[in-house]
């Protein structure tokens, strides 16, 4: 059974009480939580103050999500704010292992994100320090677009990296996750689902998560 970690991208962020009330009702496991800089990626989101106030509403999993430049710079802070996973990006970090390090040593666990032309192979060297892997199965920035159909194969290859090596992190993928391919995942090695506009566009998400919970 993989885990749901709804992304509170596609939410409405007028309305965040509520959603994180029905978030703790319902089958999700993980709250994912999107931080972007507008300059790793073309979109600009919300930041340690807003994931603050999440966390007095929810004892979930918080999976924090930095598509920032430098994340390195904010590992304290998003720890203060409540961040139980911290995901960094292969392409935005430039001393990787000691910030993947560092975040271990933070307390967090810790999360390597991969951009969908990054090759899987390129994390071999920080893979010891890995909680979670991020598969990014668009390109990051926005909530909605099409699922990229070569996920599948890199999912294969790390699942093999994985056993090779014998560790145990996690699978993520996030991007475009939807009821039509969430099976196709689990059954290709994935732990993790992370799913936004599927589950917040639709007319009852506390519904939709308990489907592609059962689904899956
Ligand atoms: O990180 C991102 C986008 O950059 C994701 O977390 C999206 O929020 C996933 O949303 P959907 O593709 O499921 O709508």
């Amino acid at each position: 059974m993989a885990l749901i970690a709804p992304s509170l991208l596609s939410a409405d962020f007028t309305r965040l009480t509520e959603v994180a009330d029905m978030l703790n009702q319902s089958e999700a496991d993980w709250f994912h939580l999107d931080v972007m800089d507008g300059l790793f990626v073309p979109n600009i989101t919300f930041g340690m103050p807003v994931i603050a106030q999440l966390r007095k509403l929810s004892k979930k999993t918080f999976d924090v999500h930095l598509m920032i430049v430098q994340p390195e710079r904010y590992i304290d802070e998003f720890r203060n704010a409540g961040a139980d996973v911290l995901t960094v990006h292969y392409e935005a970090s430039t001393h990787l292992h000691r910030t993947l390090s560092a975040i271990r040593k933070a307390g967090m666990k810790s999360g390597v994100a991969i951009n969908p032309h990054t090759p899987v192979d390129l994390l071999q060297d920080v893979i010891a320090e890995v909680d979670v892997v991020c598969v990014m199965s668009v390109n990051p920035g926005f909530g909605g677009q099409k699922f990229i159909e070569n996920t599948y194969r890199k999912i294969e290859k790390l699942c093999a990296i994985r056993s090779d090596a014998g560790l145990n992190f996690l699978i993520e993928v996030d991007g475009g996750v939807h009821a039509k391919n969430a099976l196709k995942l689990l059954q290709t090695g994935v732990d993790v689902l992370v799913a936004g506009n599927f589950i917040f566009s639709s007319p009852e998400p506390l519904k939709t998560i308990l489907e592609l919970k059962r689904l899956i």
